[in-house]
């Protein structure tokens, strides 16, 4: 046995160790749930719930490693001095309760990703561990306090950037790298924007980051709770595993649409349409078409109760309604604004009774504003409204539009969202349901998260990162995103307007270049777009070369071909995709599975197509995996193994930010990219 064999031995027998002490832990957890809780049944619940994370947390699934670094710190120089900790996804410690594995959001493990030869932060030697299926195989040292450190010439993380992709995204927390690690350890109340080129691991860096504030910051963000926002369900489907992989279940993950989900969406909008509807000048119609309704006290109000009569003056009145006024323009919400006005009226009523001689109680106060007298009042100087209905007529009645819309919106814009004629039972699109939950803000408070982190922010319109905004009023945003990838007509073109729209215009925006997913050569024929998308980004750096990672072919009939490649790609590890334009899907579905392949359409529900659709899932055992078709529209966020690109030339025409779209479609290759054109290929990426 060579000394390495020895050292490897002794930390193989740490894991076992380490192992043994998680059951243990998880063991003592359990006879907990089974014990008798004292305590009323509501603390007896909160416990039993309490436990059952916690022996969720402690599952340990064999095939992950328990840890996968070390820090062996030098004699002095800090709090650490001479100790050694294993780095890992969770605490385990032993029956004395002290650490066999430090989880990797503790501050002590801070070193493991910060750490370096120029700053050690008093690391003697950092090691990192090689496993496969959960069993430990190798481990590399970098001494920093000697000057030697790895760095992206790390072999293991090498391994790890270039293992076939299978299955949905993994957690990268063996692997962040120093730039990351600073943006996913930033404080909560730190609000970052990540403009960084696809594959740096923004999408990677914002799920760390949710797993490190959940850690860092467990009591603030149990009350308030942390919020995914992504592009659609197959991506949230692709990310789904990362947080529970972490040991976090508790982050609710969403797409925009699903987030303002207050009535189903069954129609499109025309281009023209979308451009206006999410537009931030909508905000201003919806409020003026809601201030409106609103009219100034004429009358006296009279309210009669056993023989007394009370009565309050228009200017009286007309006083508190102006108060009410001022207080929604300052951001009160309408209905709350309105039950304020029916408490001051019946304050002033109270007070009336008072000065009689008479002493009314709070539940008096509470008859009158619940009185009919008060409500048909209230009804004719602040109607009560609804989200639903406001928008409903908004679009439904063009000169109530046209007053709304009076100097915010051109005649021209009025005409391309309103409906011919009022609907009874309206077809709403997904710019209307965020138009409603606006309305909704108008008048009532939305319920706010602590933390939320927006994927493919570059895609929001103005009215979406209103949206988002509502939801964190308080709290602070990750917003993640490509400039160049933005493919919606009324997606940001700059960072700042739309971290205006998010009200969080403060925000620094911090660049990632450094490109995990794809080789160089990938990496610089996409780039030849760049200059064309005009976005002001900078171009991706890829960590490594792969010679033969790409091939452009142009062939008479790139179906065909792309069935033939496709037959040989499946043969090999990783998952497969074939990228097309949209309305070519079904035809390339077709053809794949009249030539005997499996394949899955990524716009299908899983269970319509033959095999699970999630994005790069493996097929049954002892099956060739199948390859997934994937319209243009659905690559975001997503990678695969190989991918075959159909067609460029259609996938740019198809629609009019059809470049950006063809960069999102290149950017998606961990090993190889194989491009398949009859027509030529855009002039940019010649
Ligand atoms: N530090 C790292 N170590 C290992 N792998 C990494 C690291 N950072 C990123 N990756 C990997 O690179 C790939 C791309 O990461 P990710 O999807 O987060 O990038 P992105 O910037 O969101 O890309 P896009 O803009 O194209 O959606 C993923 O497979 C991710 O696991």
């Amino acid at each position: 046995m060579t000394s390495l064999d020895v050292e490897l031995a002794h930390e193989a027998a740490h894991l076992t160790t380490s192992r043994a002490a998680l059951a243990a832990m998880r063991t003592r957890t359990e006879e907990l749930t089974r014990s008798d809780v004292a305590g009323d049944p509501f603390s007896a619940e909160m416990l039993a719930r309490a436990l059952a994370r916690r022996l969720e947390q402690l599952l340990d699934d064999g095939t992950t490693p328990l840890f996968f670094g070390r820090l062996d710190f030098a004699a002095a120089g800090t709090p650490y001095a001479g100790e050694t900790f294993h780095v890992g996804r969770r605490h385990v410690t032993d029956a004395a309760g002290d650490p066999l594995v430090v989880d990797w959001r503790a501050p002590v493990s801070t070193a493991f990703y910060q750490a370096s030869a120029l700053a050690p932060q008093g690391v003697r030697r950092r090691r990192r561990f090689g496993f496969a299926g959960g069993r430990l195989t190798s481990f590399e040292d970098e001494h920093l306090g000697s000057g030697e450190e790895a760095g992206l010439g790390s072999r293991l993380l090498t391994e790890e950037i270039e293992r076939p992709r299978v299955g949905p995204m993994r957690d990268i927390v063996a692997t962040i790298q120093p730039d990351q690690d600073a943006l996913v350890r930033a404080d909560l109340d730190t609000s970052l924007c990540i403009q960084g080129a696809p594959g740096t691991g923004k999408t990677a860096v914002g799920l760390h980051r949710a797993a490190y504030l959940l850690y860092a910051y467990r009591e603030r963000l149990s009350r308030t709770g942390v919020l995914v926002v992504g592009p659609n369900v197959a991506f949230l489907r692709y990310i789904a595993e990362v947080l529970p992989a972490l040991g976090e279940v508790d982050v609710l993950q969403r797409t925009i649409t699903q987030l303002v989900d207050r009535v189903p969406v069954r129609a499109v909008d025309t281009p023209q349409a979308l451009a206006v509807k999410g537009d931030a000048r909508m905000a201003a119609v919806l409020a003026a078409s809601l201030t409106s309704a609103l009219r100034a006290p004429s009358e006296p109000l009279v309210y009669t109760e056993t023989g007394a009569r009370l009565r309050l003056g228009p200017s009286e009145l007309g006083e508190i309604t102006a108060e009410a006024r001022a207080s929604y323009a300052a951001g009160t919400p309408y209905s709350t604004a309105r039950d304020r006005v029916a408490h001051r009226v019946a304050e002033r009523f109270r007070r009336q009774v008072e000065r009689r001689g008479g002493s009314p109680s709070d539940a008096w106060v509470t008859r009158v504003v619940r009185s009919r007298t008060m409500r048909t009042w209230l009804d004719a100087v602040w109607p009560p409204a609804d989200p639903v209905a406001l928008v409903a007529r908004v679009l439904g009645d063009a000169d109530l539009l046209a007053r709304a819309a009076d100097g915010i919106l051109t005649p021209a814009e009025q005409d391309v969202i309103v409906w011919p004629e009022p609907r009874r039972r309206p077809r709403w699109t997904e710019a209307d349901a965020v138009l409603i939950d606006e309305a909704a803000g108008l008048l009532e408070r939305t319920p706010g998260f602590g933390h939320v982190i927006v994927d493919e922010a570059q895609d929001l319109s103005p009215m979406q990162a209103r949206a988002i905004a509502r939801r964190s009023p308080y709290g602070s945003l990750t917003v993640l995103g490509d400039l160049a990838q933005g493919t919606a007509a009324s997606g940001a073109r700059d960072w700042p307007s739309l971290l205006t729209h998010l009200d969080k215009p403060a925000t620094v925006v911090t660049p990632l270049t450094t490109g995990y997913r794809m080789p160089a050569e990938i990496v610089e024929f996409a780039n030849r777009l760049l200059p064309a998308l005009a976005a002001g980004v900078a171009p991706a750096r890829s960590v490594r070369r792969a010679p033969g990672a790409l091939s452009v072919e142009q062939v008479r009939n790139p179906v065909t071909a792309a069935v033939a490649l496709v037959r040989a790609a499946v043969a090999e590890p990783g998952s497969v995709a074939l990228i097309c334009a949209d309305a070519t899907t079904a035809r390339i579905f077709r053809a794949l599975t009249t030539a005997g392949l499996a394949a899955v359409r990524a716009d299908q529900p899983p269970e319509e197509s033959p095999a699970d659709a999630t994005p790069g899932t493996a097929g049954s055992v002892g099956a060739a995996p199948p390859v997934t078709v994937l319209p243009a529209t659905l690559a975001k966020g997503l990678e695969f193994d190989t991918v075959v690109v159909l067609e460029p030339a259609a996938i740019v025409a198809a629609e009019p930010r059809g470049l950006n779209r063809l960069y999102v479609v290149l950017t998606r290759a961990v090993s190889r990219l194989v491009v398949l054109h009859a027509q030529s290929l855009p002039a940019a990426l010649c």
